[in-house]
């Protein structure tokens, strides 16, 4: 037997079916002072499990602090073989000793207990591969006999005999901890969720998944304590980060953490039903379960940096770091990083696929403005610090290109003027190449025309020496100072930021928009471009130009010495040093901009500029695509659902794009149902806008009921009053957070009404902020204001209405109609 439990156990259950609410699982409390006695021994059985644990991981740290120290040693061996190795084995030993020395919360959180499989083969972790339990495990009397106890933890952690004192969470032998239901229980008989903190247990929540048996326990009959694992998790107060779920991960979910990673996997569900929670995990699981073939890394896709700060600490805690980054839409172009919000007028066309014709319009347009368009964003992203002030000036009355090119070649001056340079170009850009990348061709065509006008071409009849005179003539003109000096005015390479910024100018922007947006969407567009910082659109508008224009060339970085190497002196052996592993991860990571899998959160709400700029970080990736159409904030969601499909490449068959059927073929769908953030009470509450948002939408069922049904206030005296005093009272009735969410154009006078309250308890937040944020409490302000800012507004207040997890008030504005009891009309029946 792999793991066998340690402790006797009685008989002192009580079973029970659960809750119809509960969705998977059936729990059994036990008798009160029994109760107390059987818990007290199952969880100092447990204690004594959790310090061998302990143990054996002082054992492994004590290794390899020891291969550390050895693999310094051979550094001073000095030989280029031995200093490889010692890079190899301090870096693995580094990362195992981070690991083990990392304190986690809860390092081991679940046991499974399970019946007598029907093979009896082993599975690399030491425990039994069968999912189905052998014939004979359940006696004609209903008994049966334990036969394998499973402990699951963050990390695995063999004893000294190579038996699983730990599985990993991600292990296949950890399956059955998630699957197991009392529909389709296989082997397990009971689930256990284990408490602890620090060294210390504290308690245990069982689920029993096969409650017809009775099973026993090394001849004990199999004990079943606490209130289940889940309603545990769902019950408790929430603070400004997300925790992990790896302890209470549902079957549906786990079906999604585990798919496997072909083409693309879509997640939707409703509000709360866990799709970034899942999302985190399944990234932790493919590292785990394919380290080599994510070594491309993995990048999430946020859509706000505050959803960024809230879910980082998931990952780390289930152990992962370094291959996974978090990035939010806002962040994904280096060196710049949105800080502003458009308009929705704004955001709509600055986000639609219209845009590209006029990116690639203004992008050529550009070049007619020569150096003085490339002065105008002196830096190309990348260089900058991204704080907004290099070179954010709209240029002033730009001097335009030079209007003619003189030169000397040959002895003879000659010159290229208006008409002839306006060919030159224009034949240049008949090219496909990006902009940037047009610059050898347009070179190359201005010298075809000095050459015409040098009247040399006819000088020779023999090929071979017309070409050598040729080619002494070009030689002879790229010499000049005054060609160079030319060329890089006249045709200057250019920056997204250079180019957004020429486009602030109404009436340029106006001619390269002609009969694509219309006055008002220029004049709007224009005028947003004038401020000092980037909006999300805009950086999603940097990413499209920089692939119009052509990557300029970024300078290489001097490279760095490492002192390890000044210390042992191997400099001098070796006069180019090999990258070590570390240096190598370092500027893998800079390098990157394409990862192995990307997995995008809140997927809804990415425009068609989006989507093409988070698609050009996968082309070869794998995808996991997660969100809920019915809390989309873009308001053309058919015109981003087929920039997805472009980015993605899953057109159907027939679309033209390579690839399209082979991968839309393979693209796997999941759906979440299970609302496991609000009290029904609230759920309740928010499918009422639901109906109005989407008709015939279906909302996730809510796993729990609190019996406190939202809270609605009318203004008295005036709007922040009222607010600071409800978010006050609400600060009373819950232990965590309490968010205000308010319209957008709201946002810095709520900030100026909670001002000094709650001690970073309470925050402010404009509706598109709240995306896939949660608090214990929440106060939507003003209803019909958040549903009259966009076309989409009443999913925005769907998004709003649905972030508390236990208690909801809702103030009624100005705009809104409330009746007597302060319901605003868009929340009555
Ligand atoms: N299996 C679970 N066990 C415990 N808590 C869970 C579980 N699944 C989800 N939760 C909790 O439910 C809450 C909602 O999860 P999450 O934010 O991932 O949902 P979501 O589907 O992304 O919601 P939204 O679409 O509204 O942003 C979180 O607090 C999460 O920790």
């Amino acid at each position: 037997m792999a793991a066998q439990a340690q402790q006797d156990s009685a008989v002192e259950s009580v079973h029970e079916a659960a809750p119809g609410a509960v969705p998977d699982t059936v729990r059994a409390p036990v008798r009160d002072a029994e109760a107390d006695s059987v818990r007290d021994r199952e969880i100092s059985g447990e204690q004594e499990h959790l310090d061998r644990v302990y143990r054996r991981l002082e054992e492994k740290i004590h290794e390899a602090e020891f291969l550390m120290h050895d693999a310094a040693q051979r550094g001073h061996v000095g030989t280029p073989g031995a200093l490889a190795e010692r890079d190899a084995q301090v870096f693995r030993a580094g990362v195992h000793l981070n690991r083990l020395n990392n304190e986690f919360e809860d390092f081991l959180f679940g046991r499974i207990d399970l019946l007598l499989g029907k093979d009896g083969k082993k599975g690399p972790d030491g425990a039994y591969t069968a999912v189905e339990p052998a014939e004979g495990a359940v006696r004609p009397d209903g008994t049966a006999d334990i036969a394998e106890t499973l402990h699951i933890g963050r990390i695995g952690v063999l004893d000294e005999e190579y038996a699983p004192l730990v599985i990993d969470w991600r292990a296949p032998a950890a399956a059955p901890f998630y699957r197991s239901t009392p529909v389709d229980p296989g082997r397990v008989v009971r689930r256990r969720v284990i408490r602890s903190k620090g060294r210390r247990v504290l308690g245990v929540e069982d689920d029993l998944m096969r409650p017809e048996l009775t099973a026993f326990l090394n001849g004990r009959e199999l004990a079943v304590v606490g209130d289940g694992a889940l309603m545990a998790a769902l019950g408790q107060a929430r603070s400004h980060t997300m925790r992990d779920i790896v302890a209470s991960i549902q079957a549906e979910q786990d079906l999604v953490i585990r798919a496997p990673a072909s083409s693309v996997t879509y997640v939707e569900g409703g509000p709360g039903t866990g799709k970034t929670a899942v999302a985190l995990h399944r990234a932790a699981y493919l590292l785990y379960q394919d380290r080599r073939r994510y070594s491309g890394g993995i990048l999430i896709v946020s859509p706000t940096p505050l959803l960024v700060s809230y879910t980082e600490g998931v990952l780390p805690s289930l152990g992962e770091e370094g291959q996974v980054a978090i990035r939010a839409i806002g962040s994904l172009v280096d060196g710049a990083e949105a800080t502003l919000y458009d308009a929705p007028s704004v955001a709509r066309a600055k986000g639609s696929s219209r845009m590209l014709k006029v990116l690639r319009k203004a992008a050529r347009g550009a070049l007619e403005l020569g150096a003085a368009a490339a002065a105008a964003g002196q830096l190309a992203f990348g260089e900058g610090d991204g704080d907004g002030d290099d070179g954010d000036a709209v240029p002033q009355a730009p001097s335009g290109p030079p209007a003619r090119l003189r030169v000397v070649a040959f002895g003879r001056r000659l010159e290229l003027a208006g008409p002839e340079l306006d060919h030159v170009r224009r034949t240049a850009l008949g090219g496909t190449a990006p902009v940037n990348l047009l610059r050898p061709r347009a070179r190359k065509l201005l010298l075809d025309a000095l050459w015409a006008k040098s009247g040399a071409a006819g000088r020779h009849s023999d090929p071979e020496l017309a070409a050598e005179l040729r080619s002494s003539f070009d030689e002879d003109v790229l010499g000049e100072d005054s060609f160079t000096a030319f060329l890089d005015a006249w045709w200057p390479e250019l920056t997204p930021r250079g180019v957004l910024e020429t486009m602030a100018d109404e009436r340029r922007l106006g001619r390269w928009a002609r009969r694509v947006l219309n006055p008002g969407e220029v004049r709007k567009v224009a005028r947003s471009l004038k401020r000092d910082g980037y909006s999300v659109h805009d950086i999603a508008i940097l990413d499209e130009l920089q692939a119009i224009l052509g990557a300029p060339a970024r300078p290489r970085k001097k490279r760095e010495l490492d002192p390890l190497d000044q210390l042992t002196g191997l400099e001098e052996l070796m006069p180019v040093r090999e990258e070590t592993q570390r240096e190598r991860a370092e500027r893998l990571a800079q390098e990157r901009v394409e990862y192995a899998h990307v997995i995008v959160d809140e997927a809804q709400d990415l425009t068609p500029l989006q989507w093409r700029m988070v698609g050009r970080r996968g082309r070869h990736a794998t995808w996991t695509v997660v969100g809920d159409p019915a809390q989309s904030s873009w308001s053309d969601p058919d015109e981003a659902a087929e920039a997805r499909d472009e980015a993605l490449g899953t057109r159907l068959p027939g679309s033209g794009h390579p690839g399209a059927a082979s991968r839309s073929s393979r693209a796997r769908r999941f759906e979440l149902t299970v609302n496991y953030r609000n009290p029904a009470e609230i759920a309740e509450l928010a499918a009422k806008v639901l109906a109005l948002a989407m008709p015939g939408a279906k909302s996730p069922s809510a796993v729990r009921s609190t019996g406190l049904k939202p809270r609605f206030a009318l203004v008295a005296g005036s709007l922040g009053a009222t607010v600071r005093a409800e978010a006050e009272a609400l600060l009373e009735r819950v232990e965590g957070t309490v968010g205000v969410v308010v319209a957008m154009n709201r946002r810095e006078e709520a900030k100026r009404w909670l001002a000094g309250l709650g001690g970073g308890r309470v925050v402010a937040l404009g509706s598109l902020e709240a995306k896939g944020l949660e608090y214990d409490a929440t106060l939507v302000v003003s209803p019909a204001e958040i549903a009259d800012e966009s076309p989409a507004g009443l999913r925005v207040l769907y998004v709003a209405l649905t972030r508390a997890t236990q208690q909801l008030t809702v103030v009624a504005g100005e705009r809104d109609q409330p009746d007597a009891n302060g319901v605003p009309d868009l929340l009555r029946d």
